[in-house]
């Protein structure tokens, strides 16, 4: 699908140029494609089948018009904290297809999510385990749960969002989970439901995935073996994507790996899929302000800042930079970098720009972890989000205001 074309020179969302968007809503501005988010969902449901549910990794981008549109084409969800928690309720989200992963569940945080009924908790501790089934026996209901077990593989990813390592915060070890099921089978107020597992992010080779669903497999046989026959695997997120040259995996490379690793186990399965459905749905736009010539070293100074979007500062991830208007002249080598006051705030180093004051530039690849990770960091405001379906545009969050800055008045 041709999300982000040009057209007679003009960079398009679909059937509207970014440009007209850029001029109603000012820049810097994120803009998704409703398409492009339907089309990635359906491809992945698809390839997968009926038996594994798709959750959302409402990490990625948690805009509520966003949610609902996945809720809406029957997505469950995998949330991370209370506040996704109520994201995805007030979204229209259902309960039953929300898991809830992460190292550290506060009490109220688990006490929110067995009120609301959730499908599973995600266990990643024996200390987060007898705190749920404490919280649980209190209000008199047995809390559905999985552990998240950390299978030891190297997923090949930037050490910062690999998870499946010994090393990593995340997740039981194999041997201690073992020990643990049998141990929390015992307890009135756990219902085992499944085993998660999840091994890191933006993954480009699926081999390490094959390699921890074996392992998981095997848990969950030696388990049945001695009579604990649990209902779901949850097999993690992590799909990557063509941010530059990559060759990420498709839906089908993916679904045959989960297949071939779990061939002949009749066993329900969900994914946790985040940056695969998103993160080519989305652009932020930004405007040249200012060309800077250092003598040695020259800058495209934009309006756009590692506080909209972090991840070239946190990773020193590549992000593609496209013109509005196409144009056929030769790029200057430059570095592409924002208003704030660190020289890491940058949004491409070395990257040949065509670019003038004033001009406007897409960053492309933006749709997962950009608007989520973005802060207030020098005052600035959060940018707008805008949403396109064919040739209509829908603001689905205002630009911040010097109240939503302030956080307080003073007397
Ligand atoms: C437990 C868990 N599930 C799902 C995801 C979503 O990952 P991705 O956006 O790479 O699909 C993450 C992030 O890495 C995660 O930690
Ligand atoms: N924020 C990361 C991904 C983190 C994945 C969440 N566990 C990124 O932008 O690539």
């Amino acid at each position: 699908m041709n999300t982000f074309h040009y057209h007679q020179g003009d960079l398009y969302c679909e059937d509207i140029s970014l440009a007209t968007i850029a001029r109603h809503y000012d820049t810097p501005c994120y803009v998704y494609s409703g398409a492009a988010l339907r089309e990635r969902y359906h491809s992945f449901s698809n390839a997968l089948g009926d038996g594994t549910q798709v959750c959302y990794a409402v990490k990625a981008n948690s805009n509520l018009a966003v949610l609902r549109l996945f809720a809406e084409m029957g997505a469950g969800f995998d949330i991370v904290s209370g506040g996704e928690l109520e994201r995805v309720l007030r979204a229209g989200g259902a309960p039953q297809k929300i898991i809830f992963s992460g190292v550290g569940k506060s009490a109220d945080e688990i006490r929110t999510a067995l009120s609301a009924s959730i499908a599973c908790l995600n266990v990643e501790s024996a200390a987060e385990l007898w705190r749920i089934a404490d919280i649980a026996a209190d209000m008199g209901l047995r809390a559905p749960i999985a552990l998240r077990v950390n299978p030891d593989v190297d997923p090949g990813t930037h050490a910062y969002i690999a998870t499946g390592l010994k090393e990593s915060k995340f997740g039981i070890p194999m041997d201690a989970a073992r020990a643990l099921y049998l141990e929390a089978a015992k307890h009135p107020a756990l219902e085992l439901k499944g085993i998660a597992c999840h091994i890191g992010s933006q993954l480009l080779n699926l081999a390490p995935l094959g390699e921890a669903v074996t392992r998981v497999r095997a848990l969950y046989e030696d388990l049945s073996a001695q009579g604990l026959t649990l209902e779901h695997l949850d097999l993690g997120g992590g799909v990557g994507i063509r941010y530059h040259e990559e060759n990420p995996p498709s839906p089908a490379d993916y679904a045959a790996v989960l297949n071939q690793a779990l061939q002949g186990l009749a066993v329900k399965r969900a994914v946790e899929l985040g940056r695969a459905l998103v993160g080519n749905a989305g652009v932020l736009l930004t405007r040249v302000e200012y060309l800077k010539d250092n003598g040695s070293k020259q800058f495209c100074v934009v309006d756009a800042a590692m506080n909209d979007l972090l991840r070239p500062a946190l990773y020193g991830a590549w992000h593609d930079i496209l013109p509005l208007r196409q144009d056929a002249a030769a790029g200057q080598v430059m570095d592409v970098v924002g208003p704030i006051c660190e020289s890491g705030d940058f949004i491409a180093k070395d990257r040949p720009v065509r670019a003038e004051a004033g001009q406007l530039l897409a960053i492309m690849g933006a749709g997962a972890y950009g608007f989520a990770m973005s802060s207030n960091y020098n005052t600035r405001p959060r940018p707008p989000e805008v949403l396109v379906h064919g040739h209509q545009h829908r603001l689905i969050r205002r630009r911040e205001n010097w109240d939503d800055l302030m956080g307080m008045e003073l007397p």
